[in-house]
């Protein structure tokens, strides 16, 4: 096998043939390493840009093309998380937003099969700093290059995400088009920036299930890390407002029995299934712009446990009476540390949002259980009077450290709670 991907010919052989002669174990790495080119041959590295990424303040920021090509407008965002970029394009919420990562190098791994979050990628593009010329990786089954082609992304490479990244921290987030498309002109793509907007518009339709169904966790075994099961089972009914799968395999693994149900599906649809409590997902775009799911969260409400997560916070956070705001940059990455206030414990959380619940806007009752220690915003909620528990980051990870997994603990304690009180003796009125 030859790669010529920066110019010269190497085979497998030779590699093998250099580091034979410094020990075996060497030689049988070499002979298990694949190598793939990540672009098409022949072009690197002589690629010259042939992409713009056009931002809605005026600047222009060339770049080179992998992935889909043509014309796409969406707001700009940038993660810090330094692995896991596969999760991150899987992610739902994050649905009409270009991903600009940090981490300077990506597509070393590759792509497999178990890292998914959930049946496609739904965000709008992919900016990053330097694309990996080789995948290197024992699970890897594609290219990102590939991967991206066939779902239809557009990526762009060779762009400076440092400059971009500090222009979003100092201004704000800020929407792009990115186009590889010649006949188009700088102003036209500006005028398009400037007249797309997602603000006000319901995101959670286009990625939510349309039909309910039982989950069947098909990850392999060897990825579970909670050693204590639980025995007893507990019927949880999800809200795919774009739900992570993550999300259901935590849940599973602390003994629950999922059954996903759409945006839509109503709240007494819900109720009639009886289940032990009810999951409100993560989900894209702005969460004042959903009225519909914030009537369905208020509708359950005090009648089963309830576990917030992300956009399923500020959903329950509006059903409680509360606003949510647009923060400046939001939170995209998986190095946010957060106070949970009733334990005084930091967690290193993974998180990603751009909207926020205003806590000066909830009513008596309602107490912030976790702050973020960047800004002080509130990453927690808890209603203990109606069994209502939330969090506004991702305590299911992926990617991401596992510090916050407790919260899933917590929500089957709650429902274990629950269950103990109404199996308790009812005393008769006198
Ligand atoms: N991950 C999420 O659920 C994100 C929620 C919402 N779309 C936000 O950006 O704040």
């Amino acid at each position: 096998m030859a790669t010529k991907a920066l110019g010269f010919s190497v085979t497998l052989s030779d590699l093998s043939k250099t580091f034979s002669s410094k020990s075996p174990q060497h030689t049988s790495k070499v002979r298990v390493f694949t190598l793939r080119c990540s672009a098409v041959k022949g072009e690197r590295p002589w690629k010259t840009s042939d992409a713009r990424l056009i931002l809605e303040d005026g600047s222009i920021w060339k770049a080179k093309s992998f992935g889909a090509t043509g014309t796409q407008v969406g707001e700009v965002v940038f993660n810090t998380s330094l692995t896991g970029y596969q999760e991150i394009l899987t992610d739902p919420s994050y649905a009409g937003q270009f991903v600009l990562m940090t981490n300077p190098h990506i597509g070393n791994t590759g792509v497999n099969f178990d890292d998914e979050e959930s049946r496609q990628c739904f965000l709008a593009a992919l900016v990053i700093r330097s694309l990996s010329i080789s995948t290197s990786n024992w699970r890897c089954a594609e290219t990102l290059g590939d991967y991206l082609a066939k779902r239809n992304i557009m990526g762009i490479y060779d762009v400076d995400t440092r400059a971009i990244t500090r222009r979003l921290r100092e201004d704000g987030s800020l929407i792009g088009v990115l186009s590889t498309d010649n006949s188009k002109t700088d102003e036209e793509l500006l005028k398009m920036s400037q007249s797309w907007d997602i603000v006000g518009v319901d995101l959670i339709s286009g990625v939510s299930c349309k039909t309910p169904h039982e989950w069947v966790d098909k990850t392999k075994q060897e990825w579970e890390f909670n050693s204590k099961v639980s025995q007893e089972t507990f019927h949880v009914v999800a809200y795919d407002f774009g739900i992570k799968q993550n999300i259901l395999r935590r849940l599973a693994s602390y003994g629950c029995k999922i059954t996903v149900v759409p945006s839509t599906w109503p709240a007494s649809e819900t109720l009639k299934m009886k289940p032990d409590g009810v999951l409100f997902s993560n989900g894209p775009g702005d969460p004042s712009a959903v009225p519909y799911a914030v009537e369905t969260v208020r509708n359950i409400l005090g009648k089963v446990p309830v576990f917030g997560i992300c956009m399923g916070h500020q959903l329950l956070g509006q059903a409680l009476g509360g606003k949510t705001f647009k923060m400046k940059f939001g939170h995209h990455g998986g190095n946010h540390p957060v106070r949970n206030l009733r334990t005084g414990h930091v967690e290193i959380s993974a998180q990603n949002h751009n909207y926020a619940v205003d806590p000066a806007t909830l009513p008596e009752g309602v107490e912030v259980t976790h702050i973020n220690l960047n800004d002080g915003s509130c990453a927690g909620l808890a209603f203990p009077a109606q069994r209502i528990m939330s969090l506004q980051y991702h305590p299911e990870a992926s990617p991401g450290p596992h510090d916050s997994d407790y919260a899933f603990r917590e929500f089957v304690n709650l429902m274990k709670h629950e269950r103990s009180k109404k199996s308790e003796p009812q005393l008769s009125a006198v």
